[in-house]
């Protein structure tokens, strides 16, 4: 495990350099991996895990959309591709990603079949830390860990087709066989994660939670809407105010900043742009603080999970989500978005 400093504090990381994919096939080789559901985790992990030569079945619906993509994908019925029980019955890793909301129902039917030995993996927190509202108590002679890719399914598959590979974060909430390290960090190597940091069950759940909620999808969306909204009351148009609020930050400033960080961003534009952020960036930070701490507070209290909870197990609950996305869809912000998205050279035939 090598320790690395991350801006004067020390953690310990593992690298594929320390632990080769040779050696995650090495340590798997035994092992039949399940993987439970093919929904965004569930495609990405189990073939970024047979492009590794892993071990690895999908266990899913029958007659469902997703059973035929598996299919699509080259899981194939009875060899590799099996309804979910019958895959529990065969796994000795079950990766465990159904939905978190699904996960409580089908919870009885994997416990069941978690026999001595077997590993109980998820890629979420939320199971575990909320199990007085998930009723998930794992048996105590099975080992419980995580992997949890820091980015969608879909990049992590994308990434590992380009030969680059996702953060995740691992983390041991119960260890029966003495080999729940080796095994979890094997797996974190084979489903294409670019590097581990260690976590555990809690915390990956409060950070995650707070995260998609936070600047990575719902403060950002907030802060689009109110700039563009701004603009557009002051007789802006939408092509000029969704240029300055969305388009330019993922396809100019964005990479940028991925690749260097802000502060080179900020030493690195005109003096005007630099003297303007620098004098307004600590104002958005004082006035979105308050919200952050709110934000976890109602993550850390279990209010996040039970909402979330709650409204997946809603019988209407496609038809609601439709109406709040449709919104979102058919907003003028995102709209205009459509337009000038069609618009990259790239995107014109
Ligand atoms: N979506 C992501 O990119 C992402 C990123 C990191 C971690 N995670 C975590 O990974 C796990 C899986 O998330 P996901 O977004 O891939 O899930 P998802 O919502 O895409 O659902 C996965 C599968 O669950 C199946 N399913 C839903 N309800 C079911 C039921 N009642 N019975 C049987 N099957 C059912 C669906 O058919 C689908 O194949 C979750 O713990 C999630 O928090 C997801
Ligand atoms: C992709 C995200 C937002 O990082 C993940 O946490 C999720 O729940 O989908
Ligand atoms: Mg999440
Ligand atoms: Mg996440």
């Amino acid at each position: 495990m090598a320790k690395l400093n991350f801006g004067g504090v020390e953690e310990n990381v593992v690298t594929r350099e320390e632990f080769p994919l040779s050696k995650a096939q090495e340590v798997l080789k035994n092992e039949t991996i399940a993987v439970i559901g093919y929904g965004v985790q569930g495609p990405g992990q189990a073939l970024n895990q047979r492009d590794n030569g892993i071990n690895v079945i999908v266990g899913q619906r029958k007659n469902s959309k997703t059973w035929d993509k598996a299919i699509a994908d080259g899981f194939v019925p009875g060899e590799t591709l099996f309804e979910i029980e019958e895959a529990l019955q065969r796994g000795t890793i079950i990766c465990y990603l159904l939905s978190d909301a699904a996960q409580i129902e089908l919870w009885p039917t994997v416990k069941k079949n978690l026999t001595p030995g077997k590993a109980l993996y998820f890629s979420h927190g939320f199971g575990i830390t909320f199990n007085e509202q998930t009723g998930i108590v794992p048996p105590a002679d099975v080992d419980v860990f995580l992997v949890a890719p820091k980015g969608s399914g879909t990049s992590l598959r994308r990434m590992f087709l380009q030969g680059r590979g996702l953060n995740s974060s691992y983390a041991i909430y119960q260890d029966a066989t003495g080999k729940a390290k080796e095994r979890v960090i094997a797996l974190g190597i084979a489903v294409g994660s670019g590097y581990l940091f260690e976590t555990d069950f809690k915390k990956e759940v409060f950070s995650d939670l707070t995260g998609e909620r936070g600047t990575l999808m719902g403060a950002i969306q907030g802060i689009f809407a109110a700039q563009y909204d701004v603009l557009r009351s002051k007789g802006h148009s939408p092509s000029e105010a969704f240029n300055e609020t969305v388009e330019e930050l993922t396809q100019s400033l964005m990479p940028l900043v991925a690749e260097n960080g802000m502060d080179w961003m900020y030493a690195n534009c005109s003096t005007t742009a630099q003297r303007g952020a620098l004098d307004w960036w600590k104002k958005f930070r004082d006035a979105t603080a308050p919200v952050f701490n709110e934000l976890y507070e109602s993550v850390a209290t279990g209010q996040e999970s039970k909402r979330s909870i709650d409204s997946n197990s809603k019988t209407d609950y496609r038809e609601k989500l439709e109406v709040e996305l449709k919104e979102l869809r058919e907003s003028e912000m995102w709209q205009a978005g459509k337009t000038v998205r069609s618009l990259r050279p790239e995107n014109q035939k």
